[in-house]
């Protein structure tokens, strides 16, 4: 089955704070973003990337294409206002059936086992979200008081979400609501069932600057 990746980096990185969007600070040298390519790439050279960046960071991606010598081909689209809307150009852009794997830009550490899962079990199930469970405990905060909650009941989403793409097309046709922080919400809200599959504490998403500290470690771990 055909598979797709669109790799959603149409923000701005406001939590960051740095200079430029989050998805282009170094990672180990080279641009976070490329990492998040390259994982999507090795885990399957015949994945049709998808690359959603805001219209006016088209440049300065070429720009450090150039600068890294970074190979990997990419289709390369405009973000939205919104992460929904940039998932729906993304979207916009598939014609033929498959598989697509919605995966955040930010999360350069996704690793082939993950991807491979989410691929795996959306072609037999229809949709496959990466997520894991709360390591923390959790407190329901409400009308000033807060409850312990049973943290085995909740899990922690991730990305790569990868859905069957008829059916993902289908459940974007719709308004964004306040409601959809992710693809699966917005599959939800369309009727079907949703199916998690095992992510990866690895796989955080570049959110805030101690991220970049985190993932720094890791990749430095792997490399030993
Ligand atoms: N209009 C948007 C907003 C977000 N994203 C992407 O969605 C992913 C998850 O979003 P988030 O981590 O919130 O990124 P930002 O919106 O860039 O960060 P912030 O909320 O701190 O501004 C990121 O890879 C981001 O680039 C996107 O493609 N288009
Ligand atoms: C899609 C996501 O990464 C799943 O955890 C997350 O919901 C993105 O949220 P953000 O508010 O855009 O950081």
């Amino acid at each position: 089955m055909k598979k797709y990746a669109i790799i959603v980096a149409g923000g701005i990185g406001s939590r960051m704070n740095a200079e430029i969007p989050k998805q282009f600070l170094p990672l180990q040298g080279r641009p976070l973003l490329m990492h998040t390519l390259e994982a999507f790439h090795n885990y399957d050279s015949h994945v049709d990337i998808l690359l959603i960046l805001p219209k006016d960071h088209f440049s300065d991606w070429q720009q450090l294409i150039h600068t890294h010598d970074f190979q990997i081909n990419h289709q390369i689209l405009s973000g939205g206002d919104t992460r929904f809307d940039s998932v729906k150009n993304g979207l916009r852009a598939i014609d033929q059936e498959g598989l697509v794997a919605i995966h955040d830009g930010a999360r350069p550490l996704i690793s082939a086992e993950v991807i491979h899962t989410c691929y795996e079990t959306a072609a037999l199930r229809h949709n496959a979200i990466a997520a894991v469970k709360t390591k923390d405990s959790l407190r329901r905060v409400l009308n000033n008081e807060n409850h312990a909650v049973d943290r085995s009941e909740y899990y922690i989403i991730q990305t790569p979400q990868t859905f069957d793409v008829q059916l993902i097309k289908q459940a974007f046709a719709t308004a964004e609501g306040t409601h959809f922080t992710d693809d699966a919400s917005v599959l939800e809200n369309y009727g079907a069932k949703i199916y998690l599959v095992e992510g990866d504490y690895a796989n955080l998403k570049i959110t805030t600057p101690e991220d970049m500290i985190i993932a720094e470690a890791i990749l430095a771990c792997r490399k030993k």
